[in-house]
């Protein structure tokens, strides 16, 4: 059965340090015997737009290519694209074994919050939204299903994905710290898969990405089975500056079971009931 490995790192606007981190996980990911590398949201970098390059142009990107073919590991990465009106895309990519760009998801829902005592953060002035959701695609763990953080707030892309076939939702993930401790980031993880009875696979960013320490994400990546099960997990935010603490997990991917689970607990949507959801 195939490997899965999900890699955590903590991106800062210093773009070979992630870069170095992100190939750090693909060596390790590779040696794992993983098919394919999960990476987080926005590893190109965190900080501000004037960062953005389009991939022909990032070393971010162009080191990962490298590594991809060098390791002939595939590569899921969520990175940061020029789009038009000075804004960013907040976009995700598949880099095949041999180093090319075959995939390409944009973010549909954007963060755009203001809550009491916890994080203000308004994604849409600096980021233009997706129009699209991305076909879910074969890879070596199964067909995959691309969506970005805060689509994870939503059921209805994830259960559109499991009705086109996939097998895996992705949810790379910044997840802020405050929203990640009062439990939204595993409950909504483990409601994405139960309710699609598919795999959820949320490699996600862990610390302070700042010198102001303003900017902090929740850590926990985590791969959890169609039944609902956590099969891998990593630490989350403890507070501390975090340095060179990327980490990997891997678990096996089993599209047989998720067969099984869909067998054996038949969805049957009644939307004669509740057409304004069909
Ligand atoms: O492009 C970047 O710089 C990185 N992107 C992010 O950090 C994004 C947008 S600000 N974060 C989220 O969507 C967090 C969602 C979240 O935390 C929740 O839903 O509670």
């Amino acid at each position: 059965m195939p490997l899965a490995a999900i890699g955590q790192i903590r991106s800062s606007a210093n773009i070979p340090h992630n870069l170095t981190q992100a190939q750090t996980l693909i060596q390790r990911a590779s040696h794992a015997g993983a098919s394919a590398l999960f990476l987080p949201e926005a590893s190109d970098y965190i900080g501000p737009s004037s960062l953005c390059k389009s991939v022909e142009t990032s070393e971010f990107v162009m080191g990962l290519r490298q590594s991809a073919q060098k390791y002939k590991i595939p590569i899921h990465v969520g990175i940061h694209e020029p789009a038009s009106a000075g804004k960013v895309k907040n976009t995700l990519i598949w880099i095949d074994e041999k180093g090319e760009i075959t995939q390409r998801y944009q973010k549909l829902h954007l963060f755009d919050v203001d809550i009491e005592n916890g994080p203000k953060l308004k994604e849409s002035d600096t980021v233009e939204r997706g129009k699209d959701l991305l076909d879910p695609f074969d890879t070596p763990v199964g067909k995959v299903g691309s969506l970005i953080c805060f689509d994870v707030r939503f059921p209805e892309p994830a259960l559109a994905l499991r009705s086109r076939g996939a097998h895996i939702i992705t949810y790379p993930s910044a997840f802020t710290t405050p929203t990640g401790k009062a439990g939204h980031w595993e409950m909504l993880l483990r409601a994405r898969a139960i309710e699609t009875q598919s795999y959820v696979v949320a490699a996600a960013q862990v610390g302070v990405h700042d010198e102001e320490g303003k900017r902090r994400s929740y850590g926990h990546s985590m791969i959890v089975d169609p039944w609902g099960k956590v099969v891998a997990e990593l630490r989350g935010d403890d507070g501390e500056k975090w340095e060179d603490e990327c980490e990997i997990a891997v678990t096996e991917i089993d599209t047989e079971y998720v067969g099984k689970i869909r067998r054996e607990v038949p969805l049957i949507r009644r939307t004669d009931v509740y057409p304004e959801i069909a």
